[in-house]
């Protein structure tokens, strides 16, 4: 197997570490700074011996070492200052994610994109459009990172593990998106059991400013660390067939009353990507929370360059 990653920058240098140590595909990191991925990935190979690793990476400057990819990631772009919103990314990304999709697509005509860049949902939608391909190959990071985020402070609250609790966070990866303590299981049993409403709006409020909360406090970068782990975990998914259910920016086409918009929501990923969109039993009033975050998308993707 092989995997590309395009933007050679916090996330993107991590994810290509991460699945390089994971040693089930070889690796290509690109990036528009001259030397960048070159000397990361030189790097990196330097680190074989100590780690094991037996699968090969390599950086360039050039898409000709992407050829024949897999899977390619996408997390070149411009990330958010303190301050601003991941919406206000949306001209100057789409520039970037539309020449990543039409550079590498000619190379692998065969890959599935994962994306990354921000504002997600809307580049996702974009990746889509500009590619043409069946939405099962075209897919965003989302649910994982903000599910990441809620079971990192539902862990703190309920002095649990992190991997005890299955977390549900759903549409927009931004101001709007859902967290559904009814279907976040700690243990077995429903968030919504443990907390009292109060604590549930505040550990959703704490999830939903989960990015600009890292933003505000690094001033510099935004996070890099939950969000390259998110990723590796949804290419296992792929790599391994395994699956599992994961929420990820998805294009939908009639599940949940909502149709050509990107979301989060609950995926099966396997070998294909996207094996299916699982829709889960909402009452009225989550539903409707969803269909406010479908709006909010809706209104940034209005906003893509023409
Ligand atoms: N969907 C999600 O949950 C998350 C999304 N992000 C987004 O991912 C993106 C990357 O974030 P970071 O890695 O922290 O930023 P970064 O600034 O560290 O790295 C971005 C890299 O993209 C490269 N780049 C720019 N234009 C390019 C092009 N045309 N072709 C190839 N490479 C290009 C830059 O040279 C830079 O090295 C941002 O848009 C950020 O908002 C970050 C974290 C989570
Ligand atoms: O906050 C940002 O801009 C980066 C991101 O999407 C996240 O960490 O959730």
């Amino acid at each position: 197997m092989k995997i590309t990653v395009v933007g050679a920058g916090n996330v993107g240098a991590t994810l290509a570490q991460r699945l390089i140590e994971k040693n089930f595909a070889d690796v290509a990191l690109v990036d528009v700074i001259e030397g960048i991925p070159q000397g990361k990935t030189l790097d990196m190979r330097q680190s074989a011996n100590m780690i094991g690793f037996t699968h090969k990476i390599v950086g360039s400057n050039s898409y000709d070492v992407t050829s024949g990819s897999d899977i390619v990631v996408i997390t070149a772009g411009i990330a958010r200052k303190p301050g601003m919103s991941r919406d206000e990314l949306v001209g100057i990304n789409a520039k970037i994610v539309r020449e990543v999709i039409e550079k590498s697509l000619a190379l692998s005509p065969h890959a599935m994109f994962i994306i990354v860049t921000n504002p997600v949902d809307t580049m996702t939608y974009l990746a889509l459009k500009v590619s043409n391909l069946p939405r099962d190959r075209v897919f965003g990071l989302s649910g994982v990172l903000d599910g990441g985020r809620l079971a990192a402070f539902v862990a703190e609250e309920l002095n649990v593990n992190a991997s005890d609790v299955t977390p549900c966070v759903m549409g927009e990866h931004g101001g709007s998106m859902v967290v559904y303590p009814r279907f976040t299981i700690v243990n077995g049993k429903p968030l919504s059991e443990l907390v009292d409403d109060s604590k549930q709006k505040t550990l959703a409020e704490r999830t939903v400013n989960g990015g600009a909360e890292i933003v505000s406090i690094m001033k510099t970068s935004s996070a890099f660390y939950a969000p390259s782990a998110s990723v590796a975990h949804m290419v296992s998914a792929v790599a391994t067939d395994s699956g599992m259910i994961m929420n990820c920016a998805a294009l939908l086409d009639g599940e949940y009353g909502l149709s050509d918009v990107v979301i989060g929501v609950p995926v099966e990923l396997g070998r294909g990507g996207i094996k299916k969109i699982v829709e889960l039993p909402l009452n009225a009033e989550e539903l409707a929370a969803l269909k406010v975050s479908a709006e909010a998308v809706r209104k940034t993707i209005s906003a893509l360059p023409k």
